[in-house]
């Protein structure tokens, strides 16, 4: 071939192919469920300033001294209770979105490669992004599942790329998405997946829309995140007709002791279930893909919670995961950010096929 892919800086002769790329990006789980492999990935996800703001040496101390001895036994056996044949369900479910974003895109004529990244262990964003730019990627998309921007995630995610970007001669052309909070057609797949559920299920009383937390500060210091979740969650109910009295909004997850956004999940199950709530659906629209965090902490330990303090049904609302109404909606957020890239090959241009 004529033309230079690689990340050599020379200049090819004539005019350039285009190649169009996605990084389809989410959080990342240990590779197995056990505590040797979730101690690397605890101290990787716990180690970057984004997700603790914590001054760096006293935060050191006590990850590295205390919360690296003892969280990755606990962490395992609940990654153990979820873990599907395939592996994470996190993972399983981003490849598969990835897959299904590729196969629509092409369907409607778009011609570029999406690939699945991990911020935290494996794939990491770096060797995807290594992997793209061998296969001659000249303008990289980058989508997240975090439907709601936060610095914690959203911006480490941009900062992984940028620390890829900080080692490469020939960067590609970079476009973020940093927010889709609002998306009618996000909103509209949430919506008829708690239907769809409500169908085949029945209906409870109360519709818990369950979001991760972040600390209260990162609120004060600017982070859009509440406001985005309490937005979405605003929307959603409006679409489902759901008065003040038939939902709440709760934020879970809650790490260490400062405060965190509130009211938490777990001790509004608790408080439901006390005061006479039999029946309740919970659903966690932040979070595109199941994952630890919605199939153990809510499905399982939320469940308990509120049956123990008198609920008698708990209904648990899979995530959006490889619905259709969901894979529509991230093939539009993408197409309108792809807007003006050569993604479409069209007479005389030189894109190339797949
Ligand atoms: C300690 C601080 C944490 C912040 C801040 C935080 C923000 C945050 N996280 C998600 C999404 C996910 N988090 C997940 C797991 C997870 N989160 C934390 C801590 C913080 N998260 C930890 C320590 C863990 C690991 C598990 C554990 O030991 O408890 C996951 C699931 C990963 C999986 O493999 O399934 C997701 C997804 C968001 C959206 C967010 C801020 C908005
Ligand atoms: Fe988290
Ligand atoms: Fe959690």
């Amino acid at each position: 071939m004529p033309q230079d892919h690689g990340n050599h800086g020379s200049i090819a002769p004539g005019r350039a192919i285009e190649r169009t790329a996605i990084l389809w990006c989410n959080l990342g789980s240990p590779d197995a469920p056990t505590a040797a492999a979730v101690r690397p990935y605890l101290a990787e996800f716990l180690g970057d300033p984004r997700v603790v703001e914590i001054p760096r040496l006293i935060w050191a101390l006590i990850l590295h001294g205390i919360i690296l001895r003892v969280r990755p036994a606990k962490s395992a056996a609940k990654y153990a209770s979820i873990w599907m044949a395939e592996g994470s369900p996190l993972k399983v479910w981003t490849r598969k979105q990835a897959t299904l974003l590729a196969g629509w895109l092409g369907e409607r004529g778009h011609r570029l490669t999406v690939h699945d990244a991990m911020r935290y262990a494996s794939p990491s964003i770096a060797s995807r992004l290594d992997a793209l730019q061998a296969e001659g990627a000249t303008r990289v998309l980058v989508l997240q599942a975090y439907p709601q921007y936060s610095a914690t995630t959203t911006a480490s995610v941009i900062d992984a790329v940028s620390d890829w970007s900080r080692r490469q001669r020939r960067i590609p052309e970079f476009r973020f998405v940093n927010q889709y909070h609002d998306d009618p057609a996000y909103i509209e797949a949430l919506a008829l997946g708690i239907e769809a559920h409500w169908e085949r299920e029945g209906r409870g009383e109360v519709l818990l829309m369950s979001f991760h937390g972040i600390p209260v500060r990162n609120i004060a210091l600017g982070d859009p995140y509440q406001a985005q979740c309490l937005e979405t969650a605003r929307l959603l109910a409006a679409r489902l007709g759901l008065s003040a009295a038939q939902h709440r909004v709760t934020f879970q997850s809650r790490f260490g002791r400062a405060k965190w956004l509130e009211p938490y999940t777990e001790p509004t199950l608790r408080e439901l279930g006390a005061s006479g709530v039999k029946r309740i659906d919970v659903v966690c629209p932040g979070f595109p893909a199941d994952c630890l965090e919605t199939l153990e902490e809510i499905a399982m330990e939320g469940r308990e919670a509120f049956m123990h303090a008198g609920g008698e049904a708990f209904s648990y609302i899979p995530c959006l995961n490889d619905s259709p109404a969901w894979i529509t909606a991230l093939t539009g957020i993408a197409e309108r950010n792809l807007a003006g890239w050569p993604t479409r090959p069209a007479a005389g241009t030189q894109n190339l096929p797949r």
